[in-house]
């Protein structure tokens, strides 16, 4: 019989080195940033820079982008509403692990609808998982369009992209919103930045 058949079976094993001991080296706190929105809308570049940030704090960090995991792990999943939730699913439970080793983790994906989010959100201790909304209008997404998805998927030749033909519900409620400032971009840098303050602020960047 499979473990999927019979989970009772499993027992959780302990280690010695624990979460806090990992934290305490590294002199910070493991936790999800999870970075939603458009297509376009700046997820990668804002993750990007993060990184950077932190490293540049002596902090570690990893990124899990969609795309990139996509390629691998995920390489099975369409885009259909059931598979989109399948890939949030595995990369909040990827995240949930570095998290664990004491690792802030960046997830830079689209995750559209908001059920799937909460679900991922359950999966952490409270204040853990940190939700970050690129709140850039659909227009703006559109007129960047650098890998030409949307044009594709206008001319009917992708289907089910998402804002185009498919939903993306915005967070009601989460931690952070990243806009633009009227009709101006903000550089991702000071995005980072406004991340960072609220990592520092909530005790994140020490031990
Ligand atoms: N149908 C459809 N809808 C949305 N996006 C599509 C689609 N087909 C391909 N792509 C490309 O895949 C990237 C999104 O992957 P994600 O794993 O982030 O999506 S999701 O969270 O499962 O919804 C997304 O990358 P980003 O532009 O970086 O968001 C697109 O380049
Ligand atoms: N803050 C910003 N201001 C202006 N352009 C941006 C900004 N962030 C990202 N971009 C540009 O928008 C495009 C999409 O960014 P990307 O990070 O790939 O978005 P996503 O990962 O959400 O698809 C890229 O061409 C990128 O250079």
């Amino acid at each position: 019989m499979s473990t999927m058949e019979n989970p009772t079976n499993i027992v959780w094993h302990k280690s010695p080195v624990e979460k806090r001991d990992r934290q305490h080296l590294l002199q910070q706190k493991g936790c999800a940033i999870w970075i939603t929105g458009l297509s376009g809308s700046g997820k990668s570049t804002v993750a990007c820079a993060l990184s950077q940030g932190l490293h540049m704090r002596g902090k570690l960090t990893y990124i899990l982008d969609g795309d990139n995991v996509r390629h691998g792990l995920n390489r099975d999943l369409s885009f259909k509403a059931e598979d989109r939730a399948e890939n949030i699913r595995r990369i909040a439970e990827v995240a949930k692990l570095f998290a664990d080793a004491g690792i802030i983790c960046i997830a830079s994906l689209i995750s559209p609808y908001r059920k799937d989010r909460d679900v991922c959100r359950a999966l952490f201790p409270e204040g853990d998982f940190i939700e970050v909304f690129m709140d850039v209008p659909l227009h703006v997404c559109e007129n960047r369009d650098p890998k030409g998805l949307y044009k594709l998927a206008r001319a009917g030749k992708i289907k089910g992209f998402t804002g185009v033909d498919d939903p993306y519900e915005p967070p009601l409620n989460c931690e952070i919103v990243l806009q633009q400032k009227g009709s101006d971009c903000v550089p991702p840098g000071e995005m980072a930045e406004t991340v960072i303050s609220y990592l520092e602020e909530k005790g994140y960047l020490q031990a």
